[in-house]
């Protein structure tokens, strides 16, 4: 490679993606549209610290690849999830970039999770791995206030009113996901018997 060539153009959709749905998917589409992105590298979490009782990471993981697989710009990463000990997007920055040492990295996030972002590990080092772009979500303020303004970036993206916990709610109360959720996931969910038992 020559340093002629410009840099790859990568977003990172982190998530914890249980289950993937098409909030996820419209928002990594609206991103890579909007900033030119070549590719958009989905992460599932290994271990969340702000989170409890999440699904084993080996079927969030998959659900993930069965989401994402009719998209050629999109692709998965493992780095989260083989990752020991909590899952921090300082880690999962460095990693992407040991991996893809050309690429400029855009790192997607909702509404509700940038506003989280200062309680996020070593958050002033962040904003030197990766550009950071929030996108609106329905029932979330979309506010960047606080924030270094040339370091992240608001875009609004189609409003789609669905959370993973509602998809496990309504499986638990034997509600249908389809729609929701790619086909693919649906059938996962129910081949697994994923969110029978969740509240
Ligand atoms: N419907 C949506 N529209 C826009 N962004 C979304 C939407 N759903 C999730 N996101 C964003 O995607 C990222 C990963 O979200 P996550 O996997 O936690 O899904 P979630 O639906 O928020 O899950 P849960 O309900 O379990 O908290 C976060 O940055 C979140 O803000
Ligand atoms: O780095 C942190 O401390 C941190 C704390 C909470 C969430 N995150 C990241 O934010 C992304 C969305 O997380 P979640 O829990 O909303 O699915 C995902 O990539 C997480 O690893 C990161």
């Amino acid at each position: 490679m020559t340093g002629s060539e410009p840099r790859r153009r990568v977003g990172v959709m982190g998530g914890t993606f249980d289950p993937i749905h098409h909030g996820h998917l419209v928002a990594a589409s609206e991103v890579a549209q909007s900033f030119g992105l070549d590719e958009v590298v989905f992460v599932p979490t290994g271990r969340p610290w702000q989170k409890s009782g999440v699904s084993l990471g080996e079927h969030r993981y998959l659900m993930t690849v069965i989401a994402t697989a009719s998209n050629p710009r999109f692709t998965v990463s493992r780095v989260d999830i083989d990752r020991d000990g909590p899952t921090y997007t300082i880690d999962t920055l460095r990693d992407l970039h040991r991996e893809r040492p050309n690429a400029e990295l855009f790192f997607i996030t909702g509404a509700d999770a940038i506003t989280q972002i200062i309680t996020w590990k070593d958050v002033q080092e962040l904003w030197d791995l990766a550009h950071f772009v929030a996108v609106s979500r329905p029932g979330h303020d979309l506010s960047i206030s606080g924030l270094p303004t040339q370091d992240v970036s608001l875009l609004e993206v189609p409003a789609l009113a669905i959370s993973s916990t509602d998809c496990r709610s309504r499986v638990s109360r034997g509600y249908p996901v389809w729609y929701l959720v790619p086909d693919g996931v649906v059938q996962y969910i129910s081949k697994h018997h994923l969110y029978r038992s969740v509240a």
